[in-house]
């Protein structure tokens, strides 16, 4: 596909709040800029510091709603299958009653001009957008008070810098400047500012010298030396446990590293869906604009998204969102649908599908026909999903409660699946910082291991031979060993299945290696999404195409959803027609139901209903018996 001079400018992420941005925003308007003004050297945003060993500080008081909260956090015990928290925390901000509270804005709304024309949602031309008078003055005024900012802070660490700086000749001597022990960093009698300050100082050093380590650094000093020393200084800085500290360090080169931990410390940009089923988005964003919130489509790559910038409006109490005509989601959570692309007509299931922002988005791309099974085993966070699938009209939805490792016992035959797993969550640490210091090392094995008996329930729930034929994976995190190691897993027992293109417009591709592992060079149609790169929630997006049926011994597979008995890759295959939810042939293609083992199920699920509500489950055996005498 040809890349248009807008969708070039407007791909890949929604536009960060720069000068040029704004600049550009304000020609369109026909409103003078000032085209001699430099950009101004942002800052890195503010944050609020403890020292070494304190824990992380909590979130600033919100502004604005944080988008859908969809990444699933499991908890620390827990293995990640059942989440345990509160789950109105888990409902997100989709759930109606969000209490999250925006910015009161002084701005007077009552005159705005309504000049606002967006190209159709259906239409592909390059039209540009015009966005309000009134838009853009909220825009600018908002820029010219934050850029005010940043060069204030911007000149001031450039001052501390050059003051800090140690060099001898051409290679600073960082590691000696101070042991940066506890007893110096804790020091009652040293500020804490300047720590900090030294800290980040020694960092960008580091990375300097780790950049051109022939040239900069010190002699008889390793890169080991320097690499243990920065990775101690993240630990201090940015407040990481040791152990992800240096997990994330090694997705990355140094320079790239420090990039990620810094995008993780500000927020990503405030962005809505436009629910189709409800509005078009030229209409939603209209609508908003009247009632005081600035915003611009979010690229080119979404005809759906909205960034919205400022508002003076909670943006989950307005009577739009009320009525479903959007629901706060990150532009992330976009991008699994994308790639599944599922059709009018079609059987798809969301395996993992609470709160429901890519459930209602596949609810829309089929204009609310055929079906969508979502699927979510906590039944707090399937509240949530339930009233997001009722707010915003979505008719063609199913909503069950199962561990997603019962399928495809539960329900086979689907066109196309999403599995958006249960993950680590370390793509959203800018959302939920405890991510820094809760992970460990056993979360990295559980995980995994759950994320990949998923992904072979999901395989083994679609049907090669019907209109799709489509598995998506995706997470929210970063790591290799929940993305490419899981998907890795999957070809090795699934020889049915094949990576394809994403046909997302952005993203890095997925590693072929990694720290001496060796990939299948298909790895590399997955895609990576990083918050330095795009200003977009760490995600990762994995597409398979299902190419024959799944072997028989997968109807095998053990209750507990582990591995099948027979190997698959040794097991014989075996062809079977098209499967149908619930029809005849339902689940004939991942060997078919085994009566016996449905009706020892359906007992199962009927004793565990009973004592959830507090009956006595062997009232059911009696109840059989007494039925059996009387006949
Ligand atoms: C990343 S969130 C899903 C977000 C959702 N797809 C959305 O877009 O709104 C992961 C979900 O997986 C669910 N989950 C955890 N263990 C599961 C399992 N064994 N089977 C299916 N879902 C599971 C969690 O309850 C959580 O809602």
């Amino acid at each position: 596909m040809g890349q248009g001079r807008r969708m070039k400018r407007k791909q890949g992420a929604p536009d960060p709040l720069t000068e040029e941005h704004f600049a550009r925003l304000k020609r369109k308007a026909g409103i003078t800029v000032n085209e001699t003004e430099q950009p101004a050297k942002l800052a890195p945003p503010k944050r609020r510091r403890t020292a070494k060993k304190v824990v992380a500080a909590g979130r600033s008081k919100k502004l604005l709603p944080d988008p859908d909260v969809n990444e699933y956090r499991p908890s620390q015990e827990g293995n990640g299958d059942v989440l345990t928290d509160d789950p109105d925390e888990k409902l997100g901000d989709d759930f109606i009653g969000s209490e999250d509270s925006v910015v009161d804005s002084d701005e007077d709304i009552s005159n705005k001009r309504e000049r606002f024309v967006f190209s159709d949602d259906e239409d592909d031309s390059d039209k540009e957008e015009v966005l309000t008078a009134a838009n853009i003055e909220g825009l600018s005024k908002k820029l010219d008070q934050q850029l005010e900012k940043e060069r204030a802070e911007a000149d001031a660490e450039v001052q501390e810098s050059a003051l800090q700086t140690n060099l001898d000749g051409d290679r600073p001597k960082v590691l000696d400047s101070f042991d940066g022990s506890d007893e110096e960093l804790g020091n009652p009698s040293t500020l804490l500012a300047p720590d900090l300050q030294l800290l980040r100082q020694r960092i960008t050093d580091i990375i300097r010298i780790l950049g051109d380590f022939s040239k900069l650094a010190e002699a008889g000093r390793s890169r080991a030396d320097y690499t243990s020393q920065l990775l101690d200084d993240i630990c201090a800085y940015y407040n990481y446990s040791p152990f992800l500290a240096e997990k994330l360090y090694n997705l990355f080169t140094p320079r790239e590293a420090f990039a990620f931990f810094e995008s993780n410390e500000a927020p990503r940009p405030i962005v809505i869906r436009t629910n189709t089923l409800r509005t078009h988005r030229r209409d939603l964003a209209q609508a908003l604009i009247n009632r005081g919130v600035t915003l611009e489509p979010v690229g080119k790559w979404s005809k759906v998204g909205l960034q919205v910038f400022e508002s003076s409006i909670p943006l989950g109490a307005t009577p739009e969102y009320l009525a479903g005509h959007y629901i706060l989601q990150a532009a992330s959570s976009f991008l699994p649908v994308m790639a599944l692309s599922p059709q009018p007509g079609e059987r798809v299931l969301d395996m993992a599908a609470a709160p429901g922002g890519k459930t209602t988005h596949c609810a829309a791309m089929m204009k609310n026909t055929g079906v969508v099974v979502a699927n979510d085993p906590n039944k707090a966070r399937a509240k949530g999903l339930i009233g997001n699938i009722h707010r915003l009209g979505a008719k063609n939805v199913i909503v069950c409660s199962y561990d997603a490792r019962e399928f495809p016992r539960v329900m086979g035959g689907f066109d196309r699946v999403l599995l958006d797993a249960p993950c680590s969550g370390t793509g959203v640490i800018a959302k939920d910082p405890s991510v820094k210091t809760n992970k460990t090392e056993r979360d990295f094995m559980t995980l995994p291991h759950t994320q990949k008996q998923l992904l072979l329930s999901a395989i083994d729930s679609v049907n090669h031979a019907g209109t799709g034929g489509y598995i998506v994976y995706s997470t929210c995190s970063v790591t290799v060993e929940e993305n490419e190691q899981v998907v890795a897993y999957a070809l090795s027992r699934r020889p049915n299945v094949r990576l394809v293109d994403t046909e997302l417009p952005f993203g890095k591709e997925g590693f072929t290696s990694y720290m001496g592992k060796t990939f299948d060079p298909s790895l590399k149609l997955t895609r990576r999404y990083y918050p330095h790169a795009y200003n977009v929630d760490g995600f990762y997006v994995a597409k398979f195409k299902k190419i024959g049926p799944t072997p028989a011994s997968v109807s095998m597979r053990k209750a507990n959803g582990d591995e099948p008995l027979i190997p698959a890759d040794k097991a014989p295959i075996v062809e079977t027609g098209p499967a149908s939810i619930g029809g005849e042939n339902a689940g004939g293609e991942f060997g078919g139901f085994d009566e016996d083992e449905d009706k020892e199920y359906m007992e199962r699920a009927k004793r565990s209903a009973m004592r959830r509500r507090g009956l006595d489950p062997r009232s059911l055996g009696r109840a059989r018996s007494e039925r059996k005498k009387s006949a």
